[in-house]
């Protein structure tokens, strides 16, 4: 590929005729958040390597320092010093569009016996955080919204009397409220058991998972089970702190892998990842199922996933899918552009949390398909996107989520296009774009 970037507001794909080579993955954004603040509440020192280097990591260490959490670099690594108080009790954070990161750091600073206020980008005060706070709130803990209920930014102040009662939590807008309240679980499982009930459906729950592995790392057990009622129930045992676990190697970003696997199916590869195998512990990797079942050779060592086909100058076409994503919905989004060059009609199911992340992704990838062509209906958490016979050049926009820059830069697989605004990857992957150009040619 020629990438050129004629100016920083853009980025001009010549098509991708062929790709092929060995790409090490960024770490993971989900680990490396949930990493950092374990560390920072863990009673010792952990080295972190492997962390990720981009702008949502960078919001919870900069959190995280502005809490008085120490926190230093030496090379490659990251050493963190942890307590189960954190030294300063009154700051300004600065949230970016981290979700994950304001998520866990408010269910965690809404007990740490201070006042922090929390603010982020525009669309950041468009992203739901009041079934979090509601869930919260019964347990003592001092939150107002400075600007819309529901929302950030907010103010969070000591929290008062605490009740026992089983915390309930919606887990049907994202998952991460609950991670933010399991992580949470030192501070909240003091003198009584942690018991979270969720209520209405649980999206996204590899998620959980991850949040659950995590936390058995850094030494709290979370126990699963059900109420009498079939609701799902998760416990701590009274007493839980985290212990620092020395060293914790941060594992590949499954997510960022998606692009390259992709990209190894529509253009021949073989494209093999680094860093992501059958060991991952995101649910992302199943991402490879996918691949799978649209015809794609997908072959995984513990710690690598390699993927190869004709390609689409070859013959290859990814066989049409009806697919539930609800497990993996970043990932869904690179599914959702493969289906440009599927042998039929694509549906895309249960994706309505795309409605509430970096954009509204359900409108903004209906409005982007259809400029390359496709037929696209989109509803409420579906998309359904129909091939076109030939792909139309265009000019993608990216709503700043650099979820829309790294799924749109693989229609260039068919198609030269242009990218506006590449350099939001920087959200999670800040040389996506270099990385992409060192593995493909025109
Ligand atoms: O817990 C996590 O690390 C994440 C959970 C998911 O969000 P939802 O639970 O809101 O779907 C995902 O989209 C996000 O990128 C990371
Ligand atoms: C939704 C995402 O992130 P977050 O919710 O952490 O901002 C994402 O990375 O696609």
């Amino acid at each position: 590929m020629s990438a050129a970037a004629t100016a920083s507001s853009f980025l001009d794909l010549a098509t991708i005729r062929s790709a092929r080579g060995d790409l090490y993955l960024p770490g993971s954004k989900s680990v490396s958040i949930r990493a950092l603040l374990l560390a920072a509440l863990a009673d010792g020192e952990t080295c972190l390597s492997g962390l990720l280097d981009s702008d949502d990591a960078r919001v919870m260490r900069e959190a995280l320092k502005a809490c008085g959490v120490p926190l230093q670099q030496h090379g490659d690594e990251w050493q963190v010093r942890g307590a189960a108080r954190f030294p300063i009790r009154e700051a300004d954070i600065f949230v970016g569009n981290s979700g994950l990161s304001v998520r866990t750091l408010v269910a965690v600073l809404a007990f740490m016996e201070g006042r922090y206020r929390l603010s982020g980008v525009p669309r950041m005060h468009e992203r739901p955080i009041g079934d979090l706070v509601d869930a919260l709130r019964p347990l003592g803990a001092q939150i107002t919204y400075s600007q819309q209920d529901g929302f950030p930014p907010l103010l969070i102040e000591p929290a008062q009397a605490r009740s026992t009662q089983p915390v309930r939590v919606r887990g049907d807008a994202s998952s991460q409220f609950l991670t933010g309240i399991l992580q949470s679980a030192p501070l909240l499982a003091r003198e009584h058991d942690l018991i979270v009930d969720v209520e209405g459906e649980l999206i996204s729950k590899p998620y959980i998972d991850l949040s659950i592995a995590l936390m058995q790392r850094f030494g709290v057990t979370v126990e699963r089970s059900q109420t009498e009622s079939g609701t799902p129930r998760f416990t701590v045992a009274a007493g839980a702190r985290y212990l620092a676990p020395g060293r914790f190697h941060v594992e590949g970003d499954a997510s960022s892998a998606s692009y390259f696997l992709a990209l190894g199916a529509l253009a021949g590869g073989p494209v093999r990842v680094h860093g992501m195998g059958s060991s991952c512990l995101q649910g992302d990797v199943r991402f490879i199922d996918v691949l799978s079942a649209m015809g794609a050779d997908v072959t995984q060592g513990e710690d690598w996933t390699e993927v190869q086909s004709a390609g689409l100058a070859g013959g290859f076409r990814p066989a049409a899918f009806d697919t539930d994503f609800n497990h993996i919905p970043d990932a869904a989004m690179t599914a959702a552009v493969m289906a440009l060059f599927a042998d039929g009609p694509c549906v895309l199911k249960n994706i309505g949390s795309w409605r509430v992340k970096e954009t509204d992704r359900i409108a903004a990838m209906a409005t982007e398909l259809a400029k390359l062509g496709a037929a696209v209906e989109a509803g409420p958490d579906f998309l359904r996107i129909t091939p076109p016979a030939v792909l139309k050049t265009a000019a993608i926009d990216t709503y700043d989520d650099h979820r829309m820059a790294m799924s749109f830069s693989l229609a260039a697989c068919g198609v030269p296009l242009r990218i506006h605004d590449p350099g939001c990857v920087a959200k999670t992957f800040p040389d996506y774009f270099l990385r992409l150009a060192a593995l493909t040619s025109a």
